[in-house]
């Protein structure tokens, strides 16, 4: 007999239908829009051919070249706005499938890290920490370290937090603390009154103080003065000769067990495994999604949950129902049987006021997803994921055996993980030619061949005919960091910009392949990342074109008084007016807003510009591919201009010369054109090249400011500004003879 609660839905998927049904009709009329533009500019060519010089022709053709580009870019994102879907779980419900600590699946948490300089040792130990306390049974929970830096300061600084996790994972329990992070529970600013909370505060500040001292000191060997340290240089002592980060055998400690390990409550910890994989630099790596392949193995050999959660190192839980939440979703295989992965959002702490580097990326990391939800689901964005373990093996009807046995996602462990056979075994499988003439990273587990291996191996899922799901709750799930500093920010994104090519250029471009394995509209979602570097060419056109022409008396815009001015205006309103309400939509401010389009403007003519090149320049052969891991380490000063709202140039990267260029060329041509206007000439005819220099002004205030106002250390350095100037200064010269020809 069934129960009346049986009934209870574990979640609910709801149409946006508003939204939909609007976004749809606002698709017919801008595509209207659209088809105008191009009836205008085939006339305006067809009468620039015959009659004007020689520069206004190829104004009218960039322009022209320029919009069909917008155009298809503007074509892919419809692709998001056809069927929005919001998930919500219903974990209170769970019960009516899973009541006993038995019935829940077993759990195995991956956390990467790759660089102990960038990557502090106790961030990392915070997170896996999080991780730890989650409100799961902890037999059914493992928690495997990636550490590619192979650095003993990590492996110390996850022996401390198991250690401190003893007290903490009570205490947690029986205060029902949500920041199960204890820096983030600490930092909450609420006072501390009881005296259990401060002990168990000064405890945690003790151990803070003394991973702190030994990666300050870089190294463990020297005095052993606590067993922990003992341990820990253990675990490296028989591997220290010769032992670099790119050349070094592995590394597999079990720090803390379940079967073994209690917590001072009685209670069993989880488990709790660092490994390192052996590297050698006659051998490829690949990256993150090399290191994540070895966990997915290593985990196979030790534990072999069924589901997997991948976190990068500063993603630290902030919900220890999460878990509890992504099983709504794998416990309910009526709605997606094929269901790989439950995506939830990236959200940062510690941004400023008006996110000034729009780091919260609401559209790839909340809007489009809503939108990809209504279709196969969100693409993977490398943390805060969910897995089915089967979905790397092959598509859901098609699985691919392993190798060995033991590494089959159906395989049940038999013996502990310190049995000495698992060890070996597990050894064995992190070698570093262990995928030699395999199908790992090709077929089997994370996908190699692009620096956005995240993108990538959500994109092949979904060609295999996996989907997957994004859940957003209103109390965010996880919280991540986001670099503070500009030349980090732009590096970022960079490499995105280079791995995003890697896909678009490869045989498994999305508009080929995508659109036969993943039907038209996915297939686009999917291209509008792949394609997204190419926003440099019209954007780059935009912020000069219009500029420089103005003063050499080329008009480019319809007049004013001419019918087809109101086009223009309503194609560049329309635009942003939907962007502002999706932005404002979806939680997010008018000051953030602002910032998001300028910083949308700032990574195009930084990171696509100069990842385009990288690409070339590594499909050439001339510099070698790389994974350049992200600064999580941020001076007091830097954090406090930061805070401030400041920009943060300083250093004088190549990559701010194309937006500094643009911003001085914006400027000339904006007062350039008010004297011009001043003598006497027509406006009517100049009036949108003047909005669209006016629009750069505005943008480009924070450069102008970095120039000449300030005299902090995050001012632009002067040479950025030189070089700027004369680039500048060449392109009106270029211009100008041009127009003479
Ligand atoms: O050889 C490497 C390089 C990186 N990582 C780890 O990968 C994670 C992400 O690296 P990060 O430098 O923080 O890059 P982000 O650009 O911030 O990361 C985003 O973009 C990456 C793809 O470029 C994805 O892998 C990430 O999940 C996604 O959050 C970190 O935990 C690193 O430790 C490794 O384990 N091995
Ligand atoms: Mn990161």
């Amino acid at each position: 007999m069934k129960s009346s609660t049986a009934k209870l839905p574990l979640h609910s998927s709801s149409r946006l239908l508003p939204r939909r049904i609007l976004n749809r009709v606002f698709a017919l009329i801008y595509s209207a829009a659209i088809s105008a533009l191009f009836y205008h500019h085939g006339r305006t060519l067809l009468r620039t051919t015959t009659t004007a010089t020689f520069l206004s022709f190829c104004t009218s053709l960039t322009m022209f070249t320029s919009d069909i580009i917008l155009a298809f870019m503007w074509l892919n994102s419809q692709a998001f706005r056809m069927n929005p879907v919001s998930a919500q779980p219903f974990p209170e419900n769970l019960q009516q499938v899973l009541n006993r600590p038995e019935d829940f699946p077993a759990l195995d948490v991956f956390i990467c890290t790759a660089d102990p300089s960038k990557e502090p040792p106790m961030t990392v130990a915070a997170t896996a920490l999080s991780a730890m306390a989650y409100d799961y049974p902890a037999e059914k929970l493992s928690v495997y370290v990636s550490d590619d830096g192979g650095s003993e300061l990590t492996l110390f600084a996850l022996m401390e937090a198991s250690k401190f996790g003893k007290e903490w994972l009570p205490f947690c329990r029986e205060n029902r603390v949500m920041e199960r992070c204890p820096e983030a529970y600490f930092g909450s600013g609420f006072p501390i009154c009881n005296y259990e909370t401060q002990k168990i505060k000064e405890m945690y500040e003790n151990m803070k103080t003394r991973v702190e001292n030994v990666v300050e000191r870089g190294y463990i060997a020297d005095e052993h003065k606590t067993s922990v340290q003992t341990e820990a240089a253990k675990a490296f002592g028989k591997c220290a000769k010769d032992f670099t980060f790119q050349d070094h055998p592995g590394v597999i400690q079990v720090v803390a067990e379940t079967s073994k390990d209690k917590d001072c409550a009685g209670c069993s910890m989880p488990n709790l495994i660092y490994v390192s994989r052996q590297k050698s630099q006659t051998s490829p790596h690949y990256f993150k999604a090399g290191a994540l392949n070895v966990l997915l193995r290593v985990s196979a050999i030790m534990t072999n949950a069924p589901i997997i959660l991948t976190l990068d190192c500063d993603m630290i839980s902030n919900d220890p129902s999460t878990p509890h939440k992504m099983l709504c979703f794998f416990k309910d295989n009526l709605v997606k049987p094929n269901l790989a992965y439950v995506q939830f959002p990236v959200r940062c702490h510690g941004l400023n006021k008006a996110d000034i580097y729009g780091s919260e990326f609401k559209h790839p990391y909340h809007i489009n997803p809503m939108g990809m939800n209504g279709l196969l689901g969100p693409d993977y964005f490398g943390t805060g994921t969910f897995f089915n373990r089967r979905a790397f093996y092959g598509g859901p009807s098609s699985m691919i055996e392993p190798e060995i046995s033991e590494l089959s996602p159906d395989y049940i462990v038999k013996r502990p993980i310190i049995d000495q056979a698992i060890l070996e075994l597990a050894h064995q499988v992190a070698n570093c030619d262990y995928e030699n003439q395999s199908m790992w990273g090709s077929k089997i587990g994370f996908r190699y061949g692009s620096l956005v291996e995240d993108y990538y191996t959500g994109y092949r899922l979904h060609c295999e005919g996996w989907n997957s799901i994004f859940c957003n709750p209103k109390r965010p799930a996880f919280l991540s960091e986001m670099p503070i500093s500009l030349n980090d920010v732009v590096t970022q994104t960079k490499r995105w910009s280079v791995g995003l090519l890697e896909v678009t250029l490869s045989k498994y471009s999305p508009l080929t392949f995508g659109t036969r394995l993943l039907g038209p509209l996915m297939a686009h979602c999917y291209s509008y990342y792949a394609f997204g570097p190419i926003w440099s060419f019209p954007v780059m056109v935009y912020a000069v074109l219009p500029q420089t022409t103005m003063l050499n008396n080329i008009s480019i815009f319809p007049k004013v008084s001419d019918p087809w001015f109101f086009m223009y205006t309503f194609l560049f309103i329309g635009a942003y007016g939907q962007d502002f309400l999706e932005f404002i939509l979806s939680q997010g401010t008018a000051l953030r807003w602002w910032s998001d389009q300028r910083m949308w403007l700032i990574r195009i003519l930084s990171s696509d510009l100069f990842g385009t090149l990288e690409y070339i320049s590594n499909h050439m052969g001339i510099a070698a591919r790389g994974f350049n891991v992200t600064n999580k380490v941020n001076d007091h000063e830097q954090r406090k201009r930061y805070d401030e709202g400041k920009f943060e140039f300083g250093v004088s990267s190549p990559m701010f010369v194309p937006f500094s260029t643009v911003a001085i060329v914006n400027l000339v041509a904006f007062f350039g054109g008010f004297l011009q206007v001043l003598r006497g000439r027509d406006l009517d005819e100049m009036f949108g090249q003047m909005v669209v220099a006016g629009f750069g002004v505005l943008n480009s205030w924070p450069v102008y400011e970095a120039m000449v106002l300030r005299s902090d250390k995050g001012k632009m350095p002067i040479k950025i500004t030189i070089i700027s100037l004369v680039l500048a200064w060449l392109l009106f010269v270029v211009i100008s003879f041009l127009s003479r020809m």
